[in-house]
């Protein structure tokens, strides 16, 4: 199967590769073209500009930071747009809000092309094992085409009916994700303020009912300072930002999702943006400073 891919970041260059390695012809493009070095390497083709993958590949899957890089992929100049039409699948994987993803869909969908939205939960090592969780919504016939590449990237993936769908599950997920980490960092501040051991929290942790992957992964770089980006702050903050206005519309209630999303963004204020979201530790340690140190 063929199938062209827009965006070589964290998690796109691992998608891509992964293709590759489950025999994929996998044609490439990223803004940073240098990028793609790495990808040609490993079998992959690339083209110059979104315009020339699409015109290549019957079925494009996109991973991109933010709505304004998804929409510029799509909208801007030698775009995806410029070659879309009938016959073809636009699949965007990145995490995005509903309205963008109606807006691309909608422009897709004009040209006689197909749309799916399909962003993922599962974070860098999960990409590279094809382990993430998929989904998606939107058009179900292109769902079903696709499933031979989903299958290779994700464990498992939902269908979720129309566009939209897909990213309000993202963002909820990410939203409880994110509220999670902040918790969390508070129990490793008040374990150590308290003169408990950090590790023993953890050990604790584990065995009892809030057991996850997330802390256990985390948790003993986060004791070392240290947060090598897998899953970047700044993403984290632009999805507690798309979740916190999807409660807007919504009118949910969701103080203690505002006050994670306070602390990601002075993380991002403190230049933490491209580190490991489980950087909000540092601010959250600051905070937590007591009168007494
Ligand atoms: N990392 C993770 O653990 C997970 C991330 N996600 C989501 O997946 C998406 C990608 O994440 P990740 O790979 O970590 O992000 P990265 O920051 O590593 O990569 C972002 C990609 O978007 C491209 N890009 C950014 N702005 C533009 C633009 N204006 N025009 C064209 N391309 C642009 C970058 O190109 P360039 O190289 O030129 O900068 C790069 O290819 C995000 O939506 C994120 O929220 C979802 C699940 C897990
Ligand atoms: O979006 C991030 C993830 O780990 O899922």
């Amino acid at each position: 199967m063929e199938v062209g891919f827009l965006g070589l970041g964290i998690m796109g260059k691992a998608m891509a590769l992964n293709l590759l390695r489950h025999g994929f012809s996998v044609t490439v493009w990223n803004r940073t073209l240098s990028k793609c070095e790495e990808l040609v390497e490993s079998g992959a083709s690339v083209e110059e500009t979104p315009a020339g993958v699409i015109k290549k590949c019957k079925y494009t899957i996109a991973m991109l930071s933010d709505p304004s890089a998804a929409l510029s992929v799509v909208f801007d100049k030698d775009g995806v747009l410029e070659q879309m039409c009938s016959g073809k699948g636009y699949i965007d994987m990145s995490t995005v809000d509903a309205q963008t993803s109606s807006k691309i869909s909608e422009a897709i969908t004009k040209t006689g092309g197909c749309f799916l939205e399909a962003p993922v939960s599962g974070s860098k090592k999960p990409a590279e094992d094809g382990q993430l969780v998929i989904l998606a919504a939107g058009e179900k016939a292109l769902y079903e085409e696709i499933i031979p590449a989903f299958d290779v990237l994700g464990k498992k993936s939902f269908f979720l009916g129309q566009v939209g769908n897909g990213a309000k599950m993202k963002l909820v997920v990410n939203m409880i994700m994110g509220s999670m980490m902040n918790a969390f960092s508070e129990g490793l501040v008040l374990a150590d303020r308290s003169g408990l051991s950090q590790q023993t929290l953890l050990d604790v942790l584990e065995l009892g009912a809030v057991a996850n992957p997330m802390f256990k992964l985390k948790g003993p770089a986060m004791m070392k300072n240290a947060y090598p980006p897998a899953f970047p702050l700044k993403h984290q903050q632009k999805d507690m930002r798309l979740a916190l206005a999807l409660g807007d519309e919504r009118a949910v209630s969701m103080p203690v999702a505002a006050a994670s999303n306070e602390a990601f963004k002075k993380a991002r204020s403190l230049g933490l943006g491209d580190q490991d979201f489980s950087a909000v530790y540092e601010v959250v340690k600051v905070a937590g400073s007591s009168e007494e140190s």
